[in-house]
């Protein structure tokens, strides 16, 4: 099974760091893992550090991958070309690091992810006339047609309607059972993060504040102290761990005060 480990990995730009001293457990396949932190904390910057666009100190360990490309990576902003179809962007990002061959498989490979996803009906559509939710699942398409071994996703649920949200992690979640694959998913929602993440991993202030098992790492506590959230965390009807949000906690401070 995959695994990705961190040790002690920085980032910077331009010589300013923004990260340090980053070291995490090895996270296994078969998992999907949150990266959490508040806006500007860096988890864009770490995920372009994981794969490579940026340089640092520190290692960072793939081990157990069977293919030459383990790790895709769907930034935040996709960046496929506006004047090609969907069914083209998919089959581009199929062809990243490889010859322009494109074999049978390749065409029923893009088939399968525009299925899966359920945007077929957008195949022969321009990149460029797609609405921001449309262009995010064509962007979830682009890293999945590539059968990482580790998928990076920067908050692939920022600009879907709730039932896309809830459609796209359940979907995240089944392919690491199914697959083994690892998955890293930027986000927000820590409702989200509760419900459909394994294992948690927090950046604020420069570095690394907790890495583990999701309910033991997002608690009120780590609500208050990271996100200045005042909040409870009650199970559902059926179980499913529930975000209460009270509001900000530095208000609630001054109330009382
Ligand atoms: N290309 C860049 N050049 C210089 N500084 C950058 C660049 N990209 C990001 N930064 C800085 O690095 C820090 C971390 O940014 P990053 O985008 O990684 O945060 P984030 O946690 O992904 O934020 P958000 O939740 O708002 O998407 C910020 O201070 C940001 O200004």
């Amino acid at each position: 099974m995959v695994s990705l480990s961190l040790q002690d990995v920085s980032a910077a730009y331009s010589g300013r760091q923004v990260l340090g001293g980053i070291s995490t457990p090895a996270l296994q396949g078969g998992q999907l893992v949150a990266l959490l932190g508040p806006n500007g904390s860096g988890k864009s910057t770490l995920f372009r550090r994981i794969f490579g666009l940026l340089r640092g100190a520190g290692q960072i360990r793939v081990e157990g991958a069977t293919v030459p490309r383990p790790i895709a990576y769907m930034p935040q902003d996709n960046g496929a070309r506006p004047v090609l179809t969907v069914y083209e962007s998919i089959l581009l990002a199929r062809m990243q690091g490889r010859r322009l061959r494109v074999l049978p498989e390749d065409h029923a490979e893009v088939d399968r992810m525009l299925d899966l996803l359920n945007i077929a009906a957008l195949r022969g559509q321009n990149v460029g006339d797609l609405s921001g939710g449309q262009r995010q699942m064509v962007g979830a398409a682009q890293a999945l047609v590539q059968n990482p071994q580790i998928l990076l996703m920067d908050e692939p649920t920022s600009a879907l309607d709730l039932s896309r949200q809830i459609d796209l992690l359940a979907l995240l979640r089944r392919l690491t059972r199914e697959q083994g694959l690892l998955i890293v998913v930027a986000m927000h929602d820590l409702g989200h993060a509760l419900r459909f993440s394994d294992a948690a991993l927090v950046i604020g202030g420069g570095g690394l504040v907790a890495c583990g098992p999701t309910p033991e790492v997002v608690t009120s506590r780590l609500l208050r102290d990271v996100f200045d959230v005042e909040a409870r965390i009650e199970p559902c009807s059926k179980g499913v761990p529930q975000l209460i949000v009270e509001g900000r906690a530095s208000h609630a401070a001054s109330r009382a005060a």
